[in-house]
């Protein structure tokens, strides 16, 4: 094995080379990287540390809290609001923004996240994640506000996700391509393994919840039938189909591998866009998937380029190698004139 790189390394590495990186910006990250080290030891404790099962509350969406949703929350929390790098945050578990509070060194930068992605899988041992995303505060005026966080996602100033599986890794960009780092659990500390991440133009794997099928609408019906239809159908050749259930073991999957994702919008909520949260799900992942050379639309628009109206917004998402995604998008768009 070659030098190791840690993820400060990196981090002061990229500055130098692309600029991208300024100090509150790298600490930053090392703060949310260093929340997950101790999310990680959570979650591998598992019923040891008392982390399973329900929390008993429900989340601002109407979601029975898991009792690992709260505590990530938490920690997330705690670990970023001394740090002196951030305005304010906000996450799935929280119906409002969350204020650095006035005791604390205040930065210029806002943080959403989602602290726990996968819930369902947490009480049955399968991997599950943290996504987040770093925005800048507007700095036209002073204090913010919910209206601060309500920015396009190609203004993310950096994101991520790690995922808690076999391997514990961190998957990162701040819009100079995609690195990994895994963790090094004896060191404790974070090791690139992966650079330049690129996804696979083409793919014949496909992820999406099949149990949905009815309530599709025809594009994404079409679309999954041609896929089904494998070798002998117009497409002519035979798919694979992965559903994990957590968006970050999904998206990671495509990451190593190629693949399409897709939650699309379905008939069973009809006034919802999807069933994914736009700023602390679709955001991060279409980030890294287009600095991977992916692409990520709700169908009609790319993704990063969805003007959000309120923080806990839906979006539908179709995520992954290119030319897949650009099919998909391209029978959204043809049902749709
Ligand atoms: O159970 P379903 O409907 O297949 O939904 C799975 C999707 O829901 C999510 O778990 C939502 O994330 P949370 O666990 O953070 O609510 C995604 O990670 C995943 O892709
Ligand atoms: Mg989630
Ligand atoms: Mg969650």
């Amino acid at each position: 094995m070659g030098k190791r790189i840690s993820l400060t390394q990196y981090l002061v590495e990229q500055q130098r080379l692309h600029g991208h990186i300024p100090a509150q910006l790298r600490l930053l990250i090392e703060v949310v990287a260093r929340a997950c080290k101790r999310i990680a030891i959570s979650v591998n404790k598992g019923a040891l540390g008392d982390v399973l099962g329900s929390a008993g509350t429900e989340n601002v969406q109407g979601e029975v809290q898991k009792k690992l949703d709260v505590i990530c929350n938490e920690v997330l929390i705690e670990a970023n609001e001394w740090g002196g790098h951030l305005a304010a945050m906000a996450s799935e578990e929280m119906e409002g923004i969350y204020l650095v509070p006035n005791r604390f060194p205040r930065g210029e930068y806002l943080l959403l996240f989602d602290p726990l992605d996968g819930s369902s899988n947490i009480d049955v041992n399968v991997s599950i994640g943290t996504i987040f995303s770093v925005l800048k505060k507007p700095d036209d005026h002073a204090g913010v506000s919910e209206q601060d966080f309500l920015q396009p996602g190609r203004q993310q100033a950096a994101a991520g996700y790690c995922i808690y599986g076999p391997q514990t890794t961190l998957v990162l960009t701040v819009g100079d391509g995609v690195a990994m780092f895994t963790l090094d659990r004896e060191q404790g500390s974070w090791v690139l393994t992966q650079d330049q991440v690129t996804i696979p133009e083409d793919t014949k794997e496909f992820a999406i919840n099949m149990s949905n099928m009815r309530h599709w609408a025809p594009p994404v019906r079409r679309y999954i039938d041609e896929c089904l239809a494998g070798k002998e159908g117009p497409r002519g050749k035979d798919f694979n189909m992965r559903w994990i259930a957590s968006m970050v073991a999904d998206v990671h999957r495509i990451l190593t591998r190629g693949g399409i994702f897709m939650y699309p919008w379905d008939k069973r909520e009809p006034d919802k866009p999807g069933k994914l949260r736009l700023m602390y799900e679709a955001n991060p992942m279409s980030f890294i998937v287009e600095q991977a050379g992916g692409a990520a639309t709700n169908g009609l628009q790319r993704i990063l380029d969805i003007q959000p109206t309120k923080l806990h917004e839906r979006v539908s998402v179709i995520l992954g190698s290119k030319n897949e995604v650009e099919r998909v998008t391209a029978y959204h768009r043809e049902a749709a004139q």
